[in-house]
């Protein structure tokens, strides 16, 4: 694991982060990202720390799910969108022609806004992912399967239907199993966009839990809307406007004390 940008992480005026001596897992430097001539990303420069939680907020299109969605490279299905500039992944460019996107798909799991769970059973929505990658035998599987529910606080309410369809959970489980299905590949990253923004209260707060016990394994980085969760959950905070990281900094200084007008008068509601 690449530890030489956590002192690169005061390009952007975070000397604060740059104390902590936590590793840098994801580095982004220069990175750029156009939809068709329209450059949504310009020029950011931004560290990842590894298995801390960074929430990325800022308004509406100022470019928080484009620079998720860079990191393992989901844009490339569409021919118009390009990014340039370095995503160094534990120091391996993943922006680079020679990274099998699939195994980075696979070390970089991406949750999306709206649980998403596969047509069919909740087993074999986990096994589905497991089984691109590993051939192992069933009581092996059947154990990677429970883990994964396990670890995602599924466990004691999908245990005993697990035969059932995943679309027959409620939406805040259904999310749960996104992130089991997630997990189960084994990532070193998980990308998290709006992941509670459809959710009621009840079970916005279990995956908050759930996000805090993932924390201890995986590098988590969550866009959302919702400043009090980037406040409870998160350990580290960028705030970007148009297509750029204005600031960045450990979240409870970031809250507390922004060195920015535009921070505070977006995380007060006076963003006009
Ligand atoms: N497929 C696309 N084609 C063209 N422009 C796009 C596309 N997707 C996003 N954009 C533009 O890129 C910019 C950044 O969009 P993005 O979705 O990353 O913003 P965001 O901060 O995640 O917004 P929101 O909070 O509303 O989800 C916006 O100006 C948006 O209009």
């Amino acid at each position: 694991m690449s530890t030489i940008a956590v002192s690169a992480s005061s390009a952007i005026g975070n000397a604060a982060a740059a104390d902590t001596g936590v590793p840098v897992r994801i580095a982004v430097r220069n990175l750029n990202f156009h939809y068709g001539d329209f450059r949504s990303l310009k020029d950011i420069s931004i560290d990842f720390y590894d298995r801390q939680v960074t929430a990325l907020i800022g308004p509406s299109g100022c470019g928080k799910s484009t620079l998720l969605r860079t990191f393992n490279r989901i844009y490339s299905l569409y021919p118009e969108q390009r990014a340039d500039g370095e995503i160094l992944l534990d120091g391996q460019n993943v922006l680079s022609p020679s990274i099998d996107v699939n195994e980075l798909r696979a070390r970089v799991g991406m949750v999306f806004q709206k649980p998403t769970p596969f047509p069919m059973s909740i087993y074999d929505n986990i096994a589905f992912g497991i089984k691109l990658y590993e051939r192992l035998p069933k009581s092996e599987l059947d154990g990677r399967v429970e883990e994964a529910l396990r670890k995602a606080a599924l466990w004691d309410e999908a245990k005993d239907k697990l035969r059932q369809s995943g679309m027959s959970l409620s939406g805040g489980q259904q999310q749960r199993l996104c992130i089991a299905r997630t997990i189960a590949q084994k990532p070193e990253v998980i990308l998290l966009d709006e992941p509670t923004s459809a959710l009621d209260p009840i079970s916005t707060g279990k995956i908050e839990e759930l996000i805090e016990q993932l924390r201890s394994e995986f590098t988590i980085v969550i866009v959302t809307h919702n400043m009090q969760q980037a406040a409870r959950i998160s350990q580290f905070t960028a705030f970007m406007y148009l297509g750029e990281v204005v600031e960045f900094g450990p979240t409870t200084r970031m809250f507390m004390n922004p060195a920015k007008k535009q921070t505070q008068d977006y995380i007060t509601g006076r963003f006009g």
